[in-house]
């Protein structure tokens, strides 16, 4: 597996082993004992979830304010944008955002960790997008903060106009969000 630091010391992608043949191809898509070894970090992981959107769906900025969930997610179908924002008032990089495509080719994943807001833009006609976390679901401390939030100025990489849910609509600005100390 390899690591590619990013500019937000605590994001790192992770590029896997992948093994070719001319069946196909094979690869670990997670190995705790690789992941920590490879990134340091001794975290485990409780819910793995499948979402699919179709092109221009853009999902996110989501963090939950009570049990904090880290992210590892991967693309197995299609193209993304995928965007972690530093919400840690106390972080150096607070404020500061982080995007990486990822897609099915390139098998790249992406760790978000805990206090982070992620999203993600649909890039390709549709897209199946996989993540790990931390810690469970918690929909009554899910926050969302405003995917076009000039605080933030997010470059979506995404020329077209994204497609929003009810709750992605309403997403608040980064002052006004709940954020982590
Ligand atoms: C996230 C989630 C949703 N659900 C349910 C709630 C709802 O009825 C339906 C769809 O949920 P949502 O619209 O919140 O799904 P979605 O907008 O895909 O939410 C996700 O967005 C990305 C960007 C993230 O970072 C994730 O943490 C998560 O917030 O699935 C679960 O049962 N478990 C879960 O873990």
């Amino acid at each position: 597996m390899k690591i590619i630091p990013t500019n937000i010391p605590d994001v790192i992608i992770l590029e896997p082993k992948v093994f070719g043949d001319s069946r196909g191809f094979f690869f670990e898509s997670f190995n705790q004992l690789a992941f920590s070894k490879a990134t340091g970090l001794d975290v485990q992981f409780v819910q793995d979830n499948h979402s699919r959107s179709a092109k221009g769906v853009l999902r996110g900025l989501h963090y939950q304010i009570q049990h904090p969930q880290g992210k590892l997610v991967r693309v197995t179908h299609g193209r993304v944008f995928d965007v972690a924002v530093d919400i840690r008032r106390s972080s150096p990089t607070f404020g500061q955002w982080e995007g990486v495509e990822l897609n099915a080719e390139n098998h790249r994943q992406l760790w978000v960790p805990a206090g982070f807001a992620h999203g993600f833009v649909v890039l390709s006609d549709s897209a199946d997008f996989l993540y790990k976390t931390t810690d469970y679901y918690a929909p009554e401390y899910e926050r969302c903060i405003a995917w076009n939030d000039p605080a933030i100025d997010i470059n979506w990489q995404y020329d077209g106009e994204p497609q929003l849910s009810g709750k992605d609509k309403q997403g608040l600005l980064l002052k006004d969000a709940e954020l982590f100390a």
